[in-house]
């Protein structure tokens, strides 16, 4: 197969396969819109029906099919199912209204999607590797097929989104932030490769499930888990030098511990941790132009100090670093929560990316608790009162009137960001979070919300979504070669981010959300993409290249749906 040239609609791709093979391919697949010229050269004809359909049409027929189904879980389905037979009709039917198909393939169904995931499998997609098969991570991913992979996104099922360990089912989730990847950052979807790495479930319901898909273990933990995941990382520096390994929704130690081993050696990264961190850096600074408090000003609580929570504060501090605040002082502006309480010097079970945002062991000691040794979050919003609520927990309607309401007395615009996903397992729901608040709130949410109305105006809501940077990403590590991914270029992506906001003008009588819409994803991927580069190439991570080589071989590289003639190679098997 040659890459092609995007920019002339005729350019052919020759194809080595033929017949039913070429049929069952999904990234080659044309369905009914193969045209008389290619069943003759592939041997296509009787294995489909006569009339030659145009990509247009049957995306008119799926999207009509669609649309009689009974919900957004149905639609998510069938539409997984089209993916796996024919990738470009997929991407041709969310093209063009990303905005009202993102949550379909996305979050929130998608939540459920994993949930249910071992009775809705029907196709392999991508590579489930178990504990099982240790020893020949190698020898599985050599196969030919995989030659072309430049982006892998990896999970092992152990927290899935908000809703925790979903073992091999949590496989969902790798297929979606792909399926983002291509229709939000242009990856063409040949270069992709979802993986499951399957290490057990501590989920009883999966272990009890007769049908559940997955290695019916206990999940494997310490030292095994990670001589697993060692030669894992080996079998993919090895195979591919270049790619972009992204690792999602993997539970919070791990995920830090993991992304900490291996991000100076490769060039990988961890959405929940930095593509999380990056769009909420983004998003705040958006929010202190909207009127929120100055960086210098802000005391910041985060709810959920996993993962992403520690992750958020981490890339915070650097930003307030950069501004002119010492490091101390900056970690000194963080109050992380967790599930024994307010983070504190001396804590047992501290983790590694919670130690430097630990308080002095005597910072409650003026304040007014019910237990010293484990301070809620109730009591930290009465004695800190932060500018910046922030959640990660994963607990659904933790943010509750009590806890929000004060914030609106101490500042005149607080910004409050609950991120967890599915919509069940947000922290406050957004209509809430306005009205006690008066309106005042600059809010956001982890997923889609449609806007909410708020005296007498429609307010939209911001989604603070890791998709706002991690396709942007992508894009740079396959365009721009970079070979590390800094904390200089996520800092380089939330400005970037924060570049595009429409907050700038607002004002009371006409608030303007913090974000771009969802609508204008790809424009944001760009502009992450650009700013990536450019800052990979300032700290020698990235050969250097002049800026129009750059944008022109970004323009190059974004994949768009729509079928491209087929040549045949010189090598096809009939
Ligand atoms: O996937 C999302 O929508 C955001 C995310 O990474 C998570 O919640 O784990
Ligand atoms: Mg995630």
């Amino acid at each position: 197969m040659s890459d092609t040239d995007q920019s002339i609609g005729t350019t052919s791709l020759q194809i080595a396969v033929a017949g039913r093979e070429l049929l069952d391919c999904p990234v080659l697949n044309k369905g009914n819109a193969f045209d008389a010229r290619e069943r003759d050269l592939f041997g296509l004809h009787g294995l489909l029906p006569a009339r030659v359909a145009t990509l247009e049409e049957q995306v008119d027929l799926a999207r009509a099919r669609l649309a009689a189904l009974p919900d957004n879980f149905a639609r998510h389905i069938a539409l997984r199912e089209i993916q796996d037979r024919n990738e470009t009709l997929f991407y041709a039917i969310i093209d063009q209204a990303l905005e009202a198909w993102l949550p379909i393939i996305y979050t929130p169904a998608i939540g459920r999607a994993c949930r249910e995931f071992s009775h809705i499998w029907t196709r392999p997609r991508g590579l489930f590797l178990s504990y099982a098969d240790r020893g020949r991570i190698a020898e599985i991913l050599s196969h030919p097929r995989w030659d072309n992979v430049r982006v892998i996104v990896a999970s092992d099922g152990g927290s899935i989104l908000g809703i925790g360990d979903q073992g091999a089912n949590g496989m969902g989730i790798p297929i979606g932030k792909l399926s983002l990847y291509t229709a939000c950052g242009g990856l063409d979807p040949a270069r992709a490769l979802p993986i499951l790495l399957d290490v057990g479930t501590d989920n009883t319901a999966l272990l009890e499930d007769p049908e559940y898909i997955g290695w019916r273990h206990a999940r494997v933990r310490g030292a095994d888990y990670d001589a697993f995941i060692a030669e894992f990382v080996a079998a993919v520096d090895a195979r591919w030098p270049n790619v972009a390994l992204h690792w999602e929704d993997l539970s919070g130690t791990d995920a830090l511990r993991i992304l900490g081993r291996y991000r100076t050696r490769m060039c990988t990264y961890n959405d929940d941790i930095q593509g999380t961190a990056a769009v909420t850096t983004g998003a705040l600074l958006a929010a202190i132009r909207a009127g929120a408090a100055p960086l210098a000003a802000q005391r910041i609580v985060i709810f959920g100090a996993g993962g992403a929570g520690c992750g958020i504060a981490d890339l915070l501090a650097q930003m307030m670093v950069a501004e002119g605040m010492t490091a101390e002082d900056a970690r000194r502006r963080f109050f992380m929560i967790d599930i024994d309480g307010l983070v504190r010097e001396g804590m047992a079970g501290m983790t590694d990316g919670q130690r430097p945002f630990a308080q002095p062991a005597d910072v409650a000691s003026g304040w007014k608790v019910a237990d010293p040794a484990h301070v809620t979050l109730a009591e930290v919003m009465a004695n800190v009162r932060p500018t910046t609520l922030i959640g990660t927990s994963g607990q659904g309607g933790a943010f509750t009137h009590d806890i929000v309401a004060p914030m609106a007395a101490q500042s005149a615009r607080p910004v409050i960001f609950a991120l967890s996903n599915p919509t069940a397992n947000i922290e406050a729901m957004p209509q809430d979070l306005l009205e006690w608040t008066q309106g005042r709130a600059l809010i956001g949410t982890g997923g889609p919300f449609a806007p909410v109305s708020y005296a007498g105006t429609s307010r939209p809501v911001d989604q603070i979504n890791n998709s706002y940077v991690f396709p942007g990403v992508g894009l740079a590590v396959v365009v721009g070669g970079i070979t590390r991914m800094t904390d200089g270029m996520l800092l380089a992506a939330a400005h970037a981010l924060a570049g595009l906001s429409p907050a700038a003008g607002h004002d009371d009588a006409h608030p303007a959300p913090l974000l771009p819409p969802v609508s204008d994803l790809r424009l944001v991927a760009m502009a992450v993409a650009r700013a990536v580069i450019a800052q990979g190439q300032a700290e020698g991570v990235a050969p250097q290249a002049a800026p129009d080589a750059v944008e022109a071989a970004l323009k190059a590289a974004v994949w768009t749906a729509r079928y491209r003639p087929y040549e045949k190679a010189e090598t096809t098997r009939k």
